[in-house]
């Protein structure tokens, strides 16, 4: 569904942010987006969604030239941002300013939402709270139900209950058909939500794996007695580690530990998993 060949990108007279990075993102799959500050995340989601542009390499998505902007690939591809401007109108003007360029957008389902959020159409966006703001942008890019929804940190402002309706309704929109991409380090809130990890460090992808795979081959959790089957661990009060699989064990994946372990040594995980792939 997208696809980059050889991409790299920098701002005005800075350090190359991307260098050099082919990735692929399917439809189906909710991906998460980590890295370190200030290794690229939002500027991989603005080339995505326009708001950036570079000419070295190549985007496609769904086989158009994502690089050419054209309203055939931008109709189908929504960015809940992190830092907006929202305009001094009623949440019900908002929506219709802005659903037009949104084909397959639902209007029932923006409003519900929104009663969901405890917001009402005539609020006045400029007068709300961040959290509030960024919940009428959430609710809006769900509705315009694009194929390809980029969300970049889309918990960070919401207050506790609202991170746990978040998931929900996220679960809930899920299809074969759809390709979520979301940026974040609050991967507690994710937690459950994605099925792919990608990683960005030192301007490359350093990571790209399913959690299917990695659930599969490692296990997350105490250190195990084995130290030969251990491929990272933190040690400190209730040290973790992520180990080799055996036939009896299955763990859920710590996204936490799963990112320091990666970050640590790049290849070692992929390694890992590749090892066992073979075995
Ligand atoms: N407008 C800009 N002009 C110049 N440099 C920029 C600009 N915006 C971002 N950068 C630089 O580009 C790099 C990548 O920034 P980006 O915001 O994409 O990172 P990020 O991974 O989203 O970070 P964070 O996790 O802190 O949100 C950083 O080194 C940042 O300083």
């Amino acid at each position: 569904m997208i696809e980059f060949k050889n991409l790299s990108f920098h701002y005005p007279k800075s350090r190359r942010v991307l260098n050099n990075i082919s990735l692929s993102f399917s439809e189906g799959n909710i991906y998460g987006l980590f890295g370190k500050n200030g290794e690229g995340k939002t500027s991989l989601l603005k080339i995505m969604s326009g708001l950036l542009f570079t000419k070295s390499g190549q985007y496609h998505i769904n086989g158009i030239d994502g690089l050419r902007r054209n309203v055939s690939s931008l109709q189908h591809l929504f960015l809940v941002p992190e830092d907006f401007e929202l305009s001094g109108v009623k949440i019900a003007t908002y929506e219709k300013m802005n659903s037009t360029f949104y084909p397959n957008f639902s209007k029932s389902q923006f409003y519900d939402l929104i009663e969901e959020f405890h917001l009402s159409k005539n609020d006045t966006i400029s007068t709300l709270s961040f959290g509030q703001k960024k919940k009428v942008l959430i609710a809006f890019g769900i509705a315009t139900n694009t194929k390809v929804l980029l969300m970049d940190e889309p918990t960070n402002g919401l207050d506790i209950p609202s991170k746990s309706q978040f998931r929900k309704i996220m679960a809930s929109i899920t299809s074969e058909d759809k390709c979520i991409i979301i940026s974040t380090h609050q991967v507690r809130d994710l937690h459950s939500l994605i099925n792919h990890v990608v990683v960005l460090d030192n301007s490359k992808v350093v990571f790209n794996e399913s959690l299917y795979k990695v659930s599969e081959h490692l296990c997350f959790g105490k250190y195990s007695t084995n130290s030969e089957s251990i491929v990272y661990s933190e040690s400190g009060f209730g040290g973790k580690s992520v180990y080799y699989r055996n036939d009896f064990e299955e763990t859920e994946v710590d996204l936490e530990l799963l990112f320091n372990a990666v970050l640590n040594n790049p290849n070692q995980i992929t390694n890992a998993l590749k090892l066992m792939h073979h075995e």
